[in-house]
């Protein structure tokens, strides 16, 4: 059996949607449990770091973990930075050396800087001397004939990357396109976590042709 957590925060739902969808896709793989852990402000301290010795002991006990926080200020979210420092004694130890790690970001401009934030996860995964996954699936929304309801449609490469409209709620925000493809990565990470684990056998490369549209994507944004 292998173990993926997906360890995220989110403020008013958005990022919550997208870490649901995640777990989702990697739950989609055989053998696969997984565990949707939510970093809260109340599980920090008074040094400002986080703690939750329940929600550690899930963590330590995966094969494989994602990362996820909305973009704020241009920056990680300061109740995940809180998190992240919480792991200040585990990289005194390697705790989490050779687990697989991936990560998610959400925000409500188109960029909204969250590059920068996938940057900051994963210089902490290697920090942590984690085998980072990054998206794997091709760039959507850069031609033509392409559109917002393509998977990957904010075009990257390094990690998962979603957009909120600010004024629609986490019922419909992120959109479609965007959950199938964090549905993707998290099936993707779970894969890599089972070859990891199982051997090569147990695992097979999953391509998607360049700028597929995926049906049930179409409506969802209001677009025919
Ligand atoms: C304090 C704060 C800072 C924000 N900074 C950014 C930003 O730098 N870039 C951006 O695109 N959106 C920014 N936003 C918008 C949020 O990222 C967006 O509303 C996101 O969908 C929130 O996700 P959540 O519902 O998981 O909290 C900011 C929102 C807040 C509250």
């Amino acid at each position: 059996m292998t173990t993926v957590a997906i360890v995220y925060h989110t403020g008013t739902g958005d990022t919550g949607a997208l870490a649901e969808a995640i777990a989702k896709g990697a739950a989609s793989v055989e053998n696969v449990t997984v565990h949707l852990l939510q970093i809260t402000p109340q599980q920090i301290g008074e040094d400002g770091r986080w703690a939750d010795s329940e929600i550690l002991a899930k963590i330590d006990a995966s094969d494989a973990i994602i990362f996820g926080f909305p973009t704020w200020m241009g920056s990680v979210s300061s109740v995940f930075k809180a998190f992240m420092e919480g792991t200040f004694s585990l990289w005194f130890a390697q705790g989490w050396k050779d687990k697989i790690a991936g990560g998610f970001t959400n925000s409500a401009s188109q960029s909204g800087d969250k590059l920068s934030t996938l940057f900051q996860l994963s210089i902490f995964a290697n920090q942590l001397s984690m085998i980072w996954v990054g998206l794997g699936d091709p760039p959507g929304n850069n031609q033509s004939t392409h559109s917002v309801n393509d998977i990957n449609r904010l075009g990257t490469w390094l990690g998962m990357m979603s957009q909120s409209d600010g004024d629609r709620d986490a019922t419909q925000a992120p959109p479609m396109s965007d959950r199938i493809t964090g549905e993707r990565y998290g099936r993707r990470v779970a894969l890599v976590a089972k070859r990891w684990i199982e051997g090569p056998s147990a695992y097979q490369t999953e391509y998607i042709r360049e700028g597929a549209i995926p049906a049930d994507a179409r409506g969802w944004v209001g677009q025919s």
